[in-house]
């Protein structure tokens, strides 16, 4: 190997999750790849970490397991100092996990017997206090996450939620051993680690409670986490912010938005988008269900309708609905069916709008992100500035976009401010 070791190597379950780590990584000072799956071919770019994108989130364990140990052996060939397994700040799994699984599977591929868990991202208000995560002000089951059309989260108490998800012992490093430094997580993780507990929860509530700690977490083979601790890391490979590490190319072409996230913030950014006079074109999932036919003339349909519209300025196009017309949906079309048909018509159609020289595209929501990206061909993604908390512009190639590439932005469901739609175009720099 010819390029310097990776300090970090990062595995996160879903797309919009790996540009929120890849986002708070650069921000710290590392320059950072993120691949859209794991890469058949060896890294060429000199960088300091790279993030794995896999859409693990919400399928079964055993096809989670099988993804993220790809995604690990292809990182442990690309020779890696520290691992980092990325997942919801709202600590987002199904039942049977697939935190707790991934997170035991890594441990076994990696020989370690101990590792954190916390979903602490107090710049986007996720804050962990004795095992509890918060969401805003108040509890992650009263958050609107208890109503995810995937991942319900019913229960804020993140040791039970994790003990019934592994088999190794969940234990807590709580607030007051933060609060004392770095000195005192290693202690409580020897602690820990004598007990025979194999993950621990750790508090957080502010971003001075992840620097503080960050220094503990120097020596673990494994981190799993949301993004926020990521800002403590750049520091343990003696690496500080630097401006270029987020510089992009400049931004040309047609501007949309696609949007499949229900969740809370993405309702009011569709809905302030509409107040503001933008165009906008809602997909009926109904109609999705006659068959691939029915899929087919709702996306045609609807770049139809954008394609007119799009040389004024942004477009939307958005499956986006309350918590009572999304179970409404799921009721007559099932849970997994209705997602996966409302994903692969918003990527089509996103795909479409590219065809149509789209090139400043803004996609909300995870799994949305997840099947975009992947109706886009798009292999590699360039990190860029931070648009919100957790949200950076990226750039990347893609055969729909050939030559110049495109710029997109994978927004989390829950993340960005209320006028996100518009304000992500106002913040690239023309090319
Ligand atoms: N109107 C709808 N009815 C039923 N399901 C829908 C509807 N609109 C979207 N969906 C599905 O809901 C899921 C939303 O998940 P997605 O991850 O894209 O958004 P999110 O959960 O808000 O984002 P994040 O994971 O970043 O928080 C997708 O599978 C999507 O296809
Ligand atoms: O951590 C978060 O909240 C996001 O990066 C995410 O994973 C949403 O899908």
């Amino acid at each position: 190997m010819s390029r310097a070791p990776l300090k970090l190597g990062c595995i996160a379950d879903d797309f919009t999750g790996a540009t929120d780590l890849a986002n708070n990584l650069v921000r710290a000072g590392m320059r950072v790849v993120q691949t859209i799956g794991v890469p058949g071919e060896p890294l060429a770019a000199d960088v300091d970490a790279v993030v794995v994108a896999l859409k693990s989130r919400t399928i079964a364990p055993a096809d989670a397991i099988a993804q993220s140990l790809a995604a690990l052996a292809w990182l442990q060939a690309q020779g890696v100092r520290q691992f980092y397994f990325k997942y919801c700040s709202t600590f987002d799994s199904t039942a049977e996990g697939n935190i707790g699984p991934v997170a035991e599977a890594l441990m076994d591929a990696l020989g370690t017997d101990f590792t954190i868990a916390t979903p602490a991202f107090p710049d986007n208000k996720r804050t962990v206090f004795k095992g509890y995560l918060f969401a805003g002000d108040g509890l992650l089951n009263e958050s609107g996450m208890q109503n995810h059309p995937l991942t319900p989260m019913t229960d804020p108490n993140l040791v039970r939620v994790l003990q019934a998800q592994t088999k190794r012992r969940v234990g807590l490093i709580d607030y007051n051993v933060v609060a004392q430094g770095a000195d005192a997580v290693r202690a409580r993780i020897a602690a820990l680690r004598a007990e025979g507990v194999g993950l621990a929860v750790v508090d957080a509530i502010s971003n001075a409670d992840l620097l503080r700690m960050g220094p503990a977490l120097a020596d673990l083979p494994l981190l799993t986490a949301g993004s926020g601790v990521a800002i403590a890391l750049p520091a343990n490979f003696g690496l500080a912010p630097s401006p270029q590490a987020a510089a992009l190319p400049g931004a040309q072409g047609l501007q949309a938005v696609v949007s499949g996230s229900c969740s809370v913030a993405t309702n009011q950014q569709v809905a302030h988008f509409i107040a503001s006079g933008c165009p906008a074109r809602a997909i009926d999932p109904l109609q999705l269900a006659g068959g691939p036919e029915a899929s087919a003339r709702v996306v045609a349909d609807a770049l139809a309708w954008a394609q007119p519209l799009l040389a004024s300025g942004p477009v939307l196009v958005y499956s986006t609905a309350e918590p009572a017309a999304v179970k409404a949906i799921q009721d007559q079309l099932g849970v997994a069916e209705a997602g996966a048909l409302v994903e692969h018509t918003v990527a089509a159609i996103a795909r479409g709008l590219v065809a149509l020289g789209v090139r400043q595209l803004v996609v909300a929501g995870g799994e949305t992100s997840g099947a975009c990206v992947q109706a886009l061909e798009i292999s590699q993604m360039q990190i860029g500035p931070q648009i919100d908390p957790g949200v950076p512009w990226c750039h990347a190639a893609s055969p729909v976009a050939p030559e110049a590439g495109l710029h997109l932005t994978l927004k989390s469901g829950n993340f960005g401010s209320v006028d996100f739609f518009s304000k992500a175009f106002g913040q690239l720099s023309p090319a």
